[in-house]
Formats: C-alpha cells, structure tokens, sequence
C-alpha cells in the first residue's frame, strides 16, 4: 500500500504541470489508488500532481542557498547563456553585463520571492510596493522561470532556474527582465524522469473516428481532385466509375516523386542558416534544428529555371496529377508504418503526450514519437516544411503554365496570377519566419503519424493548390475592380496575420521589447503574460482570422460558379476551429483562471462579434 510523504494540509512546492517552474502549493488530499496529490495553488486553481512534482519547502529553499553560493564562487568572467521557459523565448539573454548593484538587488528581490506572497501586494526590491497594472487581475506567486544552460548536460545535471520579477508587476519602466536575474542550480529540482504518459483525452472521435478518418481524407482528396480537373466541378457531375488504374500509378511518376523528397531532404542539410535549439523536452534537453528553408527555397526555384531552360515539360505534372497525387499517398502510408514501427524503441519522454492511447489505430494515426530523428535529421520538421510547401509552390507555377497551354493565352489570366502571387506570398513568408514553427503545437505537442503526414506531404500540395488546379479548366475574367478589392482584401488578412503573430513572438520572447512593451497585459500564474490589447484585444486569435480572410481572398478569383475552389476556405475554418477548441483547452490548464480572466476581456474567439 503506498503511503503518502506528505500530509493534507502541509505547504510544498509543486510544480506547474508541463513546465519546470514549481509554486507554494497546499496539499489538500492524497489517492492512494492513482498516487496522485490534490493541491491548490495560490491562485484557486486545484490540480493533482504526482509525488516527483513535489518539494517540500525546507529541500527547496536549501537547495538554492546551497546553489546560490556555488554560482557566486562560479568564475566571474565565465560567459553564461540563458533562456526561459518556452521555446519562443529563447532568445532571452541573462545579462552578462548585470552590474554588482544590480546583483545585490536581485539578491533581496530573490528572498522576497522565496517567502509566500500576499494575494494583492507584493514587496520589490527596493521594499518598495510594486505598482499593479489596471488589467493585473491574476494573482501574484512566487515565480521560478527555469533557465536554459549552455550545455545540455549541465541542464539535466542540475536544472538551472532564474528568479525573475514578472513584468506585469514591474512599475512599469522598460528595464530589461534579464537585468534582474540571477542564475540558481536547484540540485533537487532537476526535471524527473519521464514517466509513462497513456492519452486519456482522445481526439477526432476516438478509435472509430480515426479510423474512419484515415479512409476517409484520402478518397476526399482524390475525389476532390478529380472534380478539379473535370470540366464541370459541380459535385452532381461526379463520376460513378472507379478511375482505371493507369491514371492513378505511374512508376516514373513514383520515382520523380522520390527524387522530389530526397532533392528537399539534401538542401534540408545544407550547412547554410543559422542553428537553433527547439523549445525544451521533457527531459530538459533540447534539440537543434537547421534554419535554411529561405535557402532552399532560391535554390528550389533556380532549379526549376534550369529545368524550365533545359526545355523540361513542366505540365507533365498537371497531365499527370492523379498519378503524383497516389505516389505521395504511397510515400505517406509507407513512411506513418515506418514512423510507428520505429516508436517502439522511442524512450517515453521522446514519446507525444497526444499519441499514446495504447490503441493501435489511434495512436498510428496521431503518432506516438514526437520528435523523430535520423541522426540529426528531424523527419517532422523536415516534412512540416519543405517536401509540401515548396510542392505548393511548384505544383501552382505549373498550373500556371498549364493554363496558358490549355487555353491558348500567351499570359496568365489575373485570376491564375493573384492565386499564385498571394500563395506564395504566405510560403515566402513561412519560411522567412521558419524558427517560428519550433513553438508550434505540431512541433511542440504533436506525435508524427499519419495524420500530420498526411498533412503534410498530401494534403497541403494537392488540396491547397486547388484554386490553381480549378483555374485550368475553368477560366475566370475578373474586373479590375475585383482585382483591386482581392489584392486589398489579402493585403488586410496578411496584415492581421503577420502582426498577430510577430506581436505573440516579440512579447514571448521578451515583453520589455519596445514593439510590444505599451501593449495591456494579464500576468499568469506561470509568470508568462497574456496580452490583453491591440489585435489580442480584439479576438482571442487574431492571426487565425488573417489567415481565414486570406483564405478568401485565395478562393474569390476562382468566381462562384463552383464550391471547388472554396475548400480551402471550408478546410482553414474548420481546422483553425478546432485548433482554436484545442489551444484554449491547453492554456486553460496552464494558465488557470488568468485564461478565465483573458475570455472575460476579450469574449470572441476569432470572429469579431461571434463567441
Ligand atoms: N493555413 C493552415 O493550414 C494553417 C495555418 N496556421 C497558422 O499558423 C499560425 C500560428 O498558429 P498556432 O501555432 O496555432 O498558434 P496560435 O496563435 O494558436 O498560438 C497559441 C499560443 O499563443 C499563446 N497565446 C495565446 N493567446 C495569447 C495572448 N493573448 N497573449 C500572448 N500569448 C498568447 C499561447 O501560448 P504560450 O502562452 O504558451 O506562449 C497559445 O498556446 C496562425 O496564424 C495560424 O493561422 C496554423 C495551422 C494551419
Ligand atoms: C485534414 C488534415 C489531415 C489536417 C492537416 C493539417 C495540416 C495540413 C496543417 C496543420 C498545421 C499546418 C501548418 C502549416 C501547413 C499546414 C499544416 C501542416 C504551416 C507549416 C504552413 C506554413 C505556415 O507559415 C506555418 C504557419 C508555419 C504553418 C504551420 C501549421
């Protein structure tokens, strides 16, 4: 029978789920059964923590005397590198130049942070009481921002944490966060070993919803495409027969294909770009990933000149779609089988919290491995990025070229160019902010199988390319009053797009940054921020609405004699949706009821005007 180690009723510090910052908690009960703690945090929020995830305060408090006085004996010229929690803030430096006055404040602001904290009002360093912000509404608790080390070993050995004065309790001046760190090791609080993770919350309808899913998208695909290539799209139209053979294989077909990925996966590895470390596993590592997809991009489309040089018949690949659309979906089944083969030998902590139900199908669906690698190359982020978005890109210039075969033109209609020059707008813009991806919930949460696979090297080229693939077929004039309306409608979805995002980046990675530090926020009880004004006023995701009106203004020049050319729009909708359902659920488990409070303030989700 397991007994508990520590009593109802006593104070420890816990650990916020899914990070390695640890709160003042109050145990509350104990279940002997799941071996779990009920305790409550400063802030209301309950949880149940598992005994590794607890400290009591006497081990806690010892072991960062005991490391404070070994970083103060560290070598004072020694060049140190910090980072905070999330991978988004990983450009957050500790101040190497932090002065001795400095040092001594942080030492008293450190002491006050390590006593429990009043509910309203809090001490700075300067015994001063800290102005609250107006839209402070969430609790303050004594906060612990681990901190990246420079080398991962020295992470695991020790876990180093930095104490920092939360930006929302500031009074306000801009002084840089890191100014007022101090680096701690916190022996007894090094990351715990990974223990099994089963998923519980089981998405898409569980078992028979993914079953019948991964059956589903791909004839939904190909069904799609065949209604594309018709002459009439209309879904009354659709052909009763079954496609013969011959027009969905093709071995050469296959083999450009293959050639197609390997190409990618060698300019993957060139060693062009900047390295950068992803956002910290479980086990407090971190991988590196290398950022060349702009490269790889010009090198991609220098090829693609030689070829169109050398005479290559580029609209092969529109004669032949069918067939290259089967020989992806090939590659995508054989490399899930691989990927879930391969998950066998993934040690637990290298395994996705989403993919491990312990049922076969769900789990090959949502894939059980979340960071597959061969040697130093990373299948996820190569297959999130490259293979797909640059087919995007290939696969819409050679509809382009393949209108002005069909059709006889000795230019691209306006309709034909706007859909190409508005894509690639967004894939040159992808790939410029590539090192964003790592902070993503696909990176960052998802397994790799089927589903993203599919994704990935499926859906996005022969689905996204659809407007372009429609417009082959189906010539669309458009006055220049549409054309001026289009190019102003993506302008504004680019817009809210773009700065929806950069303003979430710059404020994660540093919220002193003078582009964001006016923006309102609601502190969390992580220490993190929630903004609260501007476009994050305005909508819970203001980048997912950039995103749906763009998606319109892709679909628009196609006319609307069709639904074909809307899928996107219908796919982005829904997708974004239900991504949205699933970000909030997780930030309301991180973040508590400062996400309570952020619904309160800003009520619609991504439409304006709708909850
Ligand atoms: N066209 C397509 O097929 C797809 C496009 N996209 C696009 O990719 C982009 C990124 O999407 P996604 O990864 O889902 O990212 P999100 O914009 O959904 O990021 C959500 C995260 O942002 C942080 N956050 C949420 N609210 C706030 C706030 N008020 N203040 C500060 N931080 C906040 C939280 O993370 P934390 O607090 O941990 O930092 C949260 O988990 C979007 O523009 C989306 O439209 C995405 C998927 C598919
Ligand atoms: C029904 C399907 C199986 C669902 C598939 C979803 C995927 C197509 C998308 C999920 C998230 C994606 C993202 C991008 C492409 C589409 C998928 C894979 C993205 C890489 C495209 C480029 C952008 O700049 C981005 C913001 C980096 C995108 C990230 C998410």
């Amino acid at each position: 029978m397991p007994t508990a180690r520590f009593q109802n009723g006593d104070t420890v510090m816990g650990r916020w789920p899914g990070s390695n910052l640890y709160y003042e908690v109050k145990v509350l009960s104990y279940d002997n059964k799941t071996r779990l703690y009920t305790v409550i945090y400063k802030d209301g929020t309950e949880l149940e923590l598992k005994e590794s995830d607890i400290t009591s305060l006497t081990v806690f408090k010892q072991g960062i005397a005991r490391s404070r006085s070994r970083s103060r004996s560290r070598s004072p010229g020694r060049p140190r590198r910090s980072r905070s929690r999330s991978p988004a803030r990983t450009s957050r430096r500790s101040s190497t130049r932090t002065t001795e006055v400095r040092k001594e404040k942080l030492k008293e602001a450190l002491e006050v942070r390590l006593t429990p904290v009043s509910m309203t009002h809090e001490n700075n360093s300067n015994g001063k009481h800290e102005k609250k912000e107006e839209n402070n509404t969430a609790n303050p608790a004594s906060t612990i921002t681990e901190e990246k080390t420079e080398t991962e070993s020295e992470n695991q050995a020790g876990g180093r944490y930095n104490l920092r004065r939360r930006k929302d309790q500031s009074d306000g001046k801009t002084e840089e966060l890191e100014q007022k760190t101090e680096t701690v090791t916190l022996s007894q609080t090094k990351p715990p070993t990974a223990s099994a993770i089963k998923t519980t919350d089981l998405e898409f309808g569980g078992r028979v919803g993914v079953f019948f899913l991964m059956f589903l998208l791909p004839v939904a695909v190909l069904a799609l495409l065949i209604l594309c290539g018709q002459k009439d799209a209309s879904i009354q139209s659709f052909p009763l027969e079954l496609p013969a053979f011959q027009s969905l294989w093709d071995c050469q077909v296959f083999g450009i294909v293959l050639l197609w990925f390997l190409f990618q996966a060698v300019l993957s590895l060139l060693p062009v770009g900047k390295l950068v470390e992803g956002m910290p596993l479980k086990n407090g590592k971190t991988l590196k990933y290398r950022i060349n997809g702009f490269y790889a991009l010009l090198l991609t489309a220098v090829a693609v000149g030689v070829a169109m040089y050398q005479e290559v018949d580029l609209s092969y690949i529109h004669a032949h779609f069918l067939q290259f659309y089967t020989s992806a979906l090939l590659i995508v089944i054989l490399l899930s089988i691989y990927l879930f083969i391969r998950s066998r030998w993934a040690s637990e902590d290298e395994l996705a919290p989403g993919g491990n139900s312990g049922y076969f199908i769900y789990d090959f669906f949502m894939g059980r491995e979340l960071n597959p690698r061969i040697k130093s190359f990373d299948i996820k982020f190569f297959c999130e990025m490259r293979p797909g978005l640059m087919g995007w890109v290939l696969i819409n210039f050679v509809m382009l070229q393949a209108e002005m075969k069909h059709q006889n033109l000795e230019n691209p209609s306006p309709a034909m160019l706007l859909v190409n020059i508005f894509q690639l707008l967004w894939v040159v813009d992808g790939f410029w902010h590539e090192e964003k991806l790592l902070t993503m919930m696909d990176i960052v949460y998802d397994g790799f199988g089927f589903m993203l696979t599919f994704g990935d090297l499926v859906f996005v080229p022969f689905t996204f390319t659809c407007q372009a693939y429609y417009l082959v077929s189906h010539p669309n004039e458009l006055s220049a009053f549409w054309i001026i309306t289009l190019v102003a409608m993506n302008g504004v979805g680019y817009y809210i797009f773009r700065k929806a995002n950069s303003q979430k980046f710059a404020f994660s990675k540093n919220p002193s940054d003078p582009a964001v530090s006016h923006l309102k926020t609601i502190p969390t009880a992580t220490g993190e921020s929630l903004i609260v004004s501007g476009l994050w006023g305005w909508v819970r995701h203001p980048n997912y609405l950039g995103d749906i009106i763009m998606g319109l203004a892709w679909s628009l020049p196609c006319g609307f004699n069709h639904l074909i050319p809307y899928f996107y729009l219908i796919y982005l909708i829904g997708l974004l949706v239900h991504r949205n359902a699933r970000d909030e659920r997780q930030c309301r488990k991180k973040y508590g009821s400062a996400w309570d409070e952020y619904c309160k303030a800003v009520p619609f989700r991504i439409f304006p005007g709708i909850y």
